[in-house]
């Protein structure tokens, strides 16, 4: 008997043919999906390679680079090992190699792959790859592979002057013969960037960690990401296009030679410049004492200066204190107290002022706009209520005898004083009824007058808010103008953004300043990054203590790269809205340079003891130091004796007219290299700080060095 068919089998079947089909299907899907994925991904980062990454026509360079294989680096740095590091900046770690035939060479590996790492490899490429100079580091070629960027330098066996001057041991081994020679090897280099490059070269970044040195400590600058080639005549690079497109056409006439144009649109950078947000909110009211010291003769400056130390000799004019106090006060009144009318006087209208303008500047106002870091009318204003509170100016007194006393025949001495009237006169009253009327409505009117004026003078701390105010106000226009002018050049959306910073926060920006809150993307980041690698390498110094002592503080500060350069060695120029970077902010730089060489302390070196404060900021010390006629002071502890006291001094007094805040009055890098070959006096530069004639510091140097 044929046995029944099992119902339940084929449908098992069927099921189980289903999963099956199901599972396949779904699984081919999957894979044709992440193969399409795979695909789409590659193909866009080889488009992404193709359009950003390919350098420029390197066979066309006047230089020819050489091109590494990744093979060919990861051989020569033993698969890029940790113990054949040698340095790690903002960008990337720098590696040590060495060939086949045992030549040493240096590997910067790009560690990170944004845009302004892209940006700053394609610079080095267009320019140090085009320039030799043997104050150059020389780039000897690149290596593009495997997404991975690597830059090959000339090998520099005693690395950098960062880790010269600030090694970990704290111990410098640089005596004065080296600092000097560095000074002039670094000015050296900036002339051939400036003067024997046609178009010039401006660095961008001149700070110890991008000055090298070779086996006999002779300096090479390196580092050319933010630098940038001067093409539109007298006004700059355009800092924020940043286009490398643009630059490459630019440096196609380098050495003379021409090279084909590629087109490289490097697209620009996004980073939010928080350290030049800082500095644009504490410069920007700077910006406008810059010019007027432009316009200023400092004959007057001098003048005024001999006026205020010689007192009232100067102020021999007829006119008494108060009548000055008057001016000044009517001036505010008006909101005419403008301080580029005050500052473009003429040597005969700065002598007018007298003893009362000396009072109302005070004595440190021209040191004020640099060190302080804000110079505005409120600081004068400042000062001079408190002078005027302070020595008791009988122009108070007189008008508390108006509040105190308000019986008429009191008033009436007061105002008579003021008006010098015969007291006598009315106090033997021989007028009759109309006349008395007359007369005490008259005197009713000054006293309303007075007290008019009595209320101005109290409502100056307030009218300073409202100038405050107001020149927030004419900020934020500024700001609202360069917005539109830049929207229209098609400019980057960086730029607005980092303007939005400084507008709308630039009060807070100010506080923070103050109170040393300083909160820079850049600078953060690398803090954490680089101080879990610290930790490793000092176990003994936890970061607590670093960030207590501020030592870390300060290191991360005078190290953080910006857009637009270093904190600390970036001209204030570019913090106030300029963005045209120039050769005079090299010279700035070079200045904060000289001064850390011969110091060997960084530019802000915060720590806790409250002594050293005043110390804390290294351009301000020094200031300070060159106010009191001691510079030399500043001079590194570590080097006692062993140093030549007049290079010292002349090193110290060029730094400072390098720092000056007018890039104009700055000299250029020929005047400064001839300066410190002796073969200049340094008089006759431009000099706008200096409490006394530029020749009290300095005498011309017959010493002559090659
Ligand atoms: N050619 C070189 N020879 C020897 N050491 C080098 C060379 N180039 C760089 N280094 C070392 O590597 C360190 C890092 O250099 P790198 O240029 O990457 O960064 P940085 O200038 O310190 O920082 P940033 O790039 O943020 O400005 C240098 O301080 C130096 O010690």
């Amino acid at each position: 008997m044929p046995s029944r068919p099992n119902p339940t089998r084929p449908k098992l079947f069927i099921n189980r043919t289903k999963t099956l089909f199901l599972i396949l299907t779904i699984s081919s899907s999957l894979v044709i999906f992440f193969a399409i994925l795979y695909f789409i991904y590659h193909l866009w980062i080889s488009l992404l390679n193709r359009s950003r990454t390919i350098p420029f026509d390197v066979a066309a360079s006047p230089l020819k680079l050489q091109i590494f294989s990744y093979k060919e680096l990861k051989l020569a740095t033993n698969d890029f090992d940790e113990s054949n590091v040698i340095g790690r900046g903002g960008s990337g770690t720098v590696f040590r190699g060495i060939t086949r035939d045992g030549k040493l060479f240096a590997v910067k590996r790009l560690d990170s792959l944004s845009l302004q790492t892209e940006a700053e490899f394609q610079n080095e490429l267009q320019i140090l790859g085009g320039l030799k100079s043997s104050f150059l580091v020389t780039l000897l070629g690149y290596c593009v592979e495997k997404n991975h960027k690597f830059l090959i330098y000339e090998y520099m066996p005693n690395k950098s002057l960062q880790e010269l001057l600030f090694n970990e041991a704290g111990d410098s081994c640089l005596n004065w013969g080296m600092r000097f020679s560095i000074i002039l090897d670094v000015a050296k280099a900036l002339e051939f960037m400036h003067f024997g490059c046609d178009p010039p070269v401006i660095h961008g970044d001149i700070k110890p960690s991008n000055v090298l040195l070779d086996s006999e400590f002779r300096a090479k600058i390196s580092d050319f990401g933010l630098s940038r080639v001067k093409v539109e005549g007298a006004y700059g690079v355009d800092l924020f296009s940043q286009d490398l497109g643009k630059s490459q056409e630019l440096s196609a006439t380098f050495g003379g030679e021409s090279t084909p144009q590629t087109a490289i649109g490097t697209p620009t950078h996004h980073e939010v410049d928080f350290a030049l947000a800082l500095q644009a909110s504490s410069s920007s009211k700077t910006s406008r004492t810059s010019r007027n010291i432009k316009g200023m003769d400092l004959n007057s400056m001098s003048l005024a200066m001999e006026g205020e130390t010689k007192g009232k000799e100067v102020s021999n004019d007829g006119h008494d204190h108060d009548s000055k106090a008057n001016h000044v006060v009517l001036s505010c009144e008006d909101h005419e107290f403008d301080q580029s009318k005050e500052m473009n006087l003429s040597p005969n209208s700065v002598l007018d002022l007298g003893k009362g303008s000396s009072k109302q500047w005070g004595r440190d106002w021209w040191w004020k706009q640099e060190g302080s870091g804000e110079l505005c009318s409120k600081d004068y204003v400042r000062e001079w209520i408190g002078s005027q509170i302070d020595t008791a100016n009988p122009d108070w007194d007189d008008e508390k005898k108006i509040i105190n006393t308000p019986e008429l025949g009191v008033s009436t001495r007061t105002i008579d004083k003021v008006e010098d009237r015969d007291e006598s006169g009315l106090n033997e009253s021989r007028f009759d009824t109309l006349q008395e009327k007359f007369a005490k409505e008259e005197i009713n009117e000054k006293m309303k007058k007075k007290l008019k004026k009595k209320k101005k003078h109290r409502n100056m701390e307030e009218w300073w808010k409202e100038e405050e105010h107001q020149d927030e106000i004419s900020n934020k226009k500024k700001i609202g103008m360069r917005r539109i002018k830049f929207k229209n050049c098609l400019k980057v959306p960086h730029f607005r953004y980092c303007f939005h910073q400084k507008g709308e926060n630039s009060v807070q920006d100010r506080e923070g300043e103050a109170g040393g809150e300083f909160s820079f993307r850049k600078g953060w980041r690398r803090k954490s990054n680089s101080s879990s690698k610290k930790k490793k390498n000092n176990n003994n110094r936890s970061m607590g203590s670093e960030m207590w002592s501020g030592d870390l503080f300060s290191r991360e500060l005078s190290s953080t790269t910006s857009m637009r350069g270093t904190l600390c060695y970036i001209a204030p120029e570019y913090g106030g809205g300029c963005c045209y970077l120039m050769e005079k902010g090299d010279i700035y730089s070079f200045g904060v340079l000289i001064l850390v060489i011969i110091s060997g302390r960084r530019p802000l070196h915060v720590l806790a003891s409250p002594i050293k404060l005043e110390k804390a900021n290294l351009v301000s010390w020094c200031r300070q130091l060159a106010q009191s006629g001691n510079v030399l002071e500043l001079v590194d502890e570590k080097l006692k004796d062993g140093y030549n006291k007049e290079e010292a001094g002349l090193c110290i007094n060029l730094a400072l007219a390098c720092l000056q805040k007018a890039p104009e009055l700055r000299p250029d890098v020929s005047e400064v290299v001839r300066i410190l070959r002796g073969e200049m006096d340094i008089s006759s530069t431009a000099f706008e700080f200096s409490p006394s004639p530029p020749a009290k510091f300095y005498g011309s140097r017959s010493k002559q060095r090659s």
